[in-house]
Formats: C-alpha cells, structure tokens, sequence
C-alpha cells in the first residue's frame, strides 16, 4: 500500500485547563512501526484516543488511509491494544471469546461466526502462542498472556493500522519476544503499527521510527535520531540504556 497510514495534522486536545496535546503533527506511512515516547502524562494516551477516534480534538484532523476514524473504525481499519488497566477482567469470557471480538466488523448484526471467523481465531491464537489457552478466562490469564489475548483479537481482526498502548508493561520476556516477532510479522505484511512504550531499550531493535512527545512533537525520525543522550535527559532525565527494565 502507498501513501500515508497515520496523518495527524494540528491536534490540540483540552480536558478542561489541561493542555493534553499541543498542535500534533505527524505522518507515517505504510509497513512501518513508529514508536510513540513519552514520560507519564506526556499525551500519549490521548493521542492514541485521539487517533481511534474516541476523542474529537478541539483542533486539527487524523486521517487513516485518507479516512477520518469513525469511518476507519467501522470499515474494521483500526485495531487497538489498551493499558491492561482499562479493562474489566473479571467479565467473565474466554481467551478465544476475547481473540473473536476482533471479528465482529466481520459479521453480520447476529455475529454468527463463520468457518473464516473461526480460522481466523485460531490462526491468531497460533501466532500469539496462546492456542493452548483458548478455553481460559480471560481473568485467569498472567500480565503477558492478557497483553498476547489483545494483540490476537488485533490481528484476527486484520486492521491496517494497529494501536498498542504498552504493549510491553508487566510482561516476561518470552512474551516480550512472542509479541516482537507478532508485531514485525504484521509489518512485514504491510501493516502500520504505533505503540506507545516507556521501554526505550526495546525502541531502536524494534521500531523503524519514533517520535517524542511531550505535549508537542519534540522529535520525529528513526529511533537513533530521536533518542540522543541531549533528548534522553530532558524529556526521561535518564542516560542512553539506563531506562531498560529488570
Ligand atoms: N479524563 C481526563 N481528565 C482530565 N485530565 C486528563 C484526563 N485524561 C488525561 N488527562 C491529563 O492529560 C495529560 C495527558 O494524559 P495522557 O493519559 O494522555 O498521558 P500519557 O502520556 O498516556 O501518560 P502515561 O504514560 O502516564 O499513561 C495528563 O496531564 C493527564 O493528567
């Protein structure tokens, strides 16, 4: 696919005096992974609600493949993996149940899943490791299990651009690496993958850019450009290498 994925143009979002984002602009284009930093309250959260289209900014536009979000959204364009915390795990479903949500914009109004469905969750559930859970709740799952469950419905779903909101949080490093090579596959499909992380080690081995945000974008480039000692320090009072987790 050419063009551009991800077009943000002038977004300025406002909870009452907060300032969350200050005339945000950026663009990414196809089969790239753009990794989207920031300390905590930097706008990150917003954004990405910004760009789903769960927010509508006070000012500026996203558009999604020349689409504007509600419609990407309901043409099954956009997927998203929230923070664990947004998320109810004691309703009570299963992992497959959870992995078919993504199938929904599939369906019709009854969402009686059909054999394709029903592949499609498998073949989700396969590439996430997580095939022999299936049957689970979604509540009896660990940290990185849940964070793979998401990521399954993302891709069982086949959106073109993919949101991930930590994917990285409180998750062991086999699940780190099943959800690294995930994210790469997808991208070598041409999908478009922004993610947002406070693991600045795993930026440079995973992401083919990034941007620094801080209200504004500070910076936009590949991960090297972006990620100097100078922009360490002032944006994560931190060293190069020193924020990698335990
Ligand atoms: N619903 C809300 N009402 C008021 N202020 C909010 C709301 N949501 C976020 N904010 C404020 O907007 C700013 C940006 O928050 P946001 O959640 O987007 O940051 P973030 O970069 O995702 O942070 P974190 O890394 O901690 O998740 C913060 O100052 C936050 O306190």
């Amino acid at each position: 696919m050419t063009g551009t994925a991800v077009a943000v143009e002038g977004v300025t979002v406002r909870y009452g005096d907060v300032l969350a984002l200050d005339d945000v602009a950026f663009t990414v284009r196809p089969g790239r992974i753009c990794g989207l930093l920031g300390t905590n309250g930097s706008g990150k959260s917003t954004l990405f609600r910004t760009v789903i289209g769960m927010i509508t900014p006070e000012r500026g536009t996203v558009r999604l493949h020349g689409q504007p979000p509600a419609r990407a959204r309901s043409r099954g364009l956009v997927g998203y993996v929230p923070q664990a915390e947004q998320v109810d795990w004691a309703f009570p479903v299963r992992v497959a149940d959870v992995v078919m949500m993504g199938r929904y914009g599939h369906m019709g109004p009854m969402r009686r899943p059909r054999p394709a469905d029903h592949a499609a969750v498998a073949d989700a559930l396969e590439r996430t490791g997580l095939a022999g859970l299936a049957d689970r709740q979604i509540g009896a799952l660990s940290g990185g299990q849940r964070k793979r469950a998401f990521v399954a419905r993302g891709i069982a779903q086949g959106a073109s651009v993919f949101l991930l909101d930590e994917p990285f949080a409180g998750v062991d490093k086999r699940s780190e690496a099943t959800i690294v090579e995930v994210l790469r596959a997808m991208r070598d499909d041409g999908r478009t993958l922004l993610l947002s992380t406070h693991d600045l080690a795993s930026v440079p081995g995973l992401c083919d850019e990034a941007v620094l945000l801080q209200q504004r974008v500070v910076a936009h480039g590949t991960p090297e450009e972006v990620l100097t000692p100078e922009r360490l320090l002032a944006a994560f009072g931190v060293g190069a290498g020193s924020e990698r987790r335990g």
